[in-house]
């Protein structure tokens, strides 16, 4: 379904794929009037105008991804989404030259009154000296959040001769320097710019961030801008400033409420020059992240790519190439400690060795959670709520890697807490082909193939055991694929575990329960 419009490419490349039915919503719809539509809707397109609630989210048992055509997505509830194990993607760079293209304009058009001017000339009046600016040759300018939109922004104003300071806390002071800006505290940018922009998302530290307080510690007669999210400057508060006499002038993209209501104090003042949300509105940038959105969510839900999903770690090609062993090798050991272990876990110790410790650990943990999580949530469970539904069950996930020598080159080893109790298992990558093994069962060794049915029993290590198992189980027609026998001493404790093609059946578990030497049986499916 796509909700907001998107390029004629974009809706070419989804309705040109023969298992898609494209829905493509001729206005824009708030919450009820979307609510009866989605029942059956698997992806959804958006812009910034439709909006992805909870309630959306519930009324769409089937759907699999949200695509924002677009950088924010403040539009949709991606909590909600992420509990239910919806993809959230974005197209995060389709939009960027547009969008500094567009700030730079409103720059601009502060510094020289362009709007007012134009207004009052289509008004039938000639006012030269109402009109009259400032230069942007050597000004200082303040930019907060030096992400990809920040960084063309000033790229521009160096151009202009402008001096940049940046701040930005996730911004390297090497980055800064190739980037020719000064990288500063937030105190210094408002004691020393002339001009104020701010292209960082809307979180809970940037809401509100250009306030009263700010203000105040700015120099007398600062313009700002506000072309990334509305709220980020307190609009309330940008009044007051304009009004008193702080702030010299505004250009705003972007507004706390939008569309933008009739009431609207800011509209009624001179130093205020505004533009309806359009930093991705020109055909480039429209094509750009059109096509985008169609290609990853086509890509996702026809072979399992993610790309740009802000809601799940993405992994390029190569990457994926890199770990996919270790994704299917962690989801069995998950599985299979979470059906040996009792249910109420309260702690998955993850550990990591060898080349393991190479390679990026979130996507595996997450894939070991999947498995370890599936019989708590079934099929609902997947990569991208696994973690919240850890937390939500009280489960604490702890990742180690660890450089203990062993005899497997690359290897993850699981372990399930519940108080003191620990169930665990390891597994291993062989040879070039990176066959998938376990090789631990609670600490002792085992090598066995992680696929189907496992029968596993710990026995007295006596003469005929074998034999006796199997004897029994081809008696209950049940056909052992492959065996696996370790103990600790000649005569001591073993562990059995064997693969089977099909599960035996009570009677036949029942039967080797009754074998005095033989405990802790169990059948587990991979
Ligand atoms: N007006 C419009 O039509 C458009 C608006 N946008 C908005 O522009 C904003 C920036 O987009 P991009 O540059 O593509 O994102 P980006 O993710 O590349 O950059 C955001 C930067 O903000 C920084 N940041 C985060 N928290 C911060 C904080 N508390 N203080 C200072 N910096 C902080 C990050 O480190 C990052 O460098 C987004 O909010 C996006 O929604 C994006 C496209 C179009
Ligand atoms: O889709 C649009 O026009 C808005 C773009 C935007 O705000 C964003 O990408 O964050």
């Amino acid at each position: 379904m796509i909700c907001d419009p998107i390029s004629p490419k974009g809706i070419a490349l989804f309705q040109q794929c023969t298992k898609f039915n494209v829905t493509v919503l001729k206005e824009r719809l708030p919450e009820d009037k979307l609510l009866p539509l989605v029942a059956d809707v698997e992806a959804m397109v958006v812009r910034s105008e439709t909006k992805i609630t909870r309630k959306v989210i519930e009324a769409a048992p089937k759907l699999r991804v949200v695509g924002r055509a677009g950088v924010g997505v403040d539009n949709v509830d991606v909590d909600a989404a992420t509990q239910r194990g919806i993809v959230v993607m974005n197209t995060p760079s389709g939009n960027t030259i547009s969008t500094a293209e567009l700030t730079f304009s409103m720059l601009m058009a502060l510094a020289r009154k362009i709007p007012q001017a134009h207004s009052s000339m289509k008004a039938g009046e000639w006012n030269r000296k109402a009109f009259s600016g400032v230069e942007l040759y050597n000004k200082t300018l303040g930019i907060l959040g030096m992400g990809r939109i920040g960084t063309e922004v000033a790229r521009r104003a160096i151009a202009f001769g402008m001096r940049v300071l940046a701040y930005d806390p996730y911004l390297t002071l090497s980055r800064a320097n190739a980037m020719q800006v000064e990288l500063v505290e937030l105190d210094e940018i408002y004691a020393r710019a002339d001009f104020i922009t701010v292209h960082m998302p809307m979180t809970d530290e940037t809401k509100g961030m250009l306030n009263t307080a700010a203000f105040a510690k700015m120099k007398s007669g600062v313009r700002v801008l506000n072309c990334a999210r509305g709220g980020i400057i307190n609009e309330t508060d940008l009044y007051e400033a304009i009004k008193g006499g702080k702030v010299a002038g505004a250009a705003l993209d972007v507004y706390e409420v939008e569309p933008l209501p009739k009431e609207f104090p800011l509209r009624d003042l001179p130093q205020v020059i505004m533009t309806p949300h359009l930093g991705a509105s020109t055909d480039e940038a429209q094509e750009n992240v059109g096509i985008e959105v169609a290609e990853a969510i086509t890509d996702y839900l026809l072979n399992g790519a993610v790309r740009n999903a802000v809601n799940l770690p993405n992994l390029d090609a190569k990457t994926y190439a890199l770990v996919k062993p270790y994704l299917a090798l962690g989801e069995k050991l998950g599985r299979l400690v979470a059906q040996l272990a009792p249910k109420r876990n309260d702690r998955l110790v993850v550990t990591y060795g060898g080349k393991a410790t190479e390679v990026p650990t979130d996507p595996i943990s997450r894939s070991i959670l999947k498995g370890f999580l599936e019989s708590a949530g079934g099929k609902d469970v997947n990569q991208v709520n696994v973690r919240t539904m850890a937390s939500a069950l009280g489960l604490r996930v702890e990742e180690i890697k660890s450089n203990e020598e062993t005899d497997f080159s690359e290897w993850l080893h699981v372990a399930a807490y519940s108080g003191e109790q620990k169930i665990s298992a390891g597994g291993a990558l062989y040879g070039a082909k990176k066959q998938p093994r376990i090789v631990r069962v609670n600490g002792q060794p085992v090598e066995v193939v992680p696929e189907g049915v496992l029968f596993l029993m710990t026995n007295k290590d006596r003469p005929g055991i074998v034999g006796y198992l199997g004897t029994l189980m081809g008696r209950h027609n049940v056909n052992i694929a492959s065996m696996s026998l370790s103990r600790d001493i000649a005569g001591g404790h073993a562990l059995t575990v064997l693969n089977l093609d099909s599960v035996p059946s009570e009677t036949a578990l029942e039967e080797i329960r009754k074998d005095p030497d033989i405990s802790n049986v169990r059948v587990v499916k991979l």
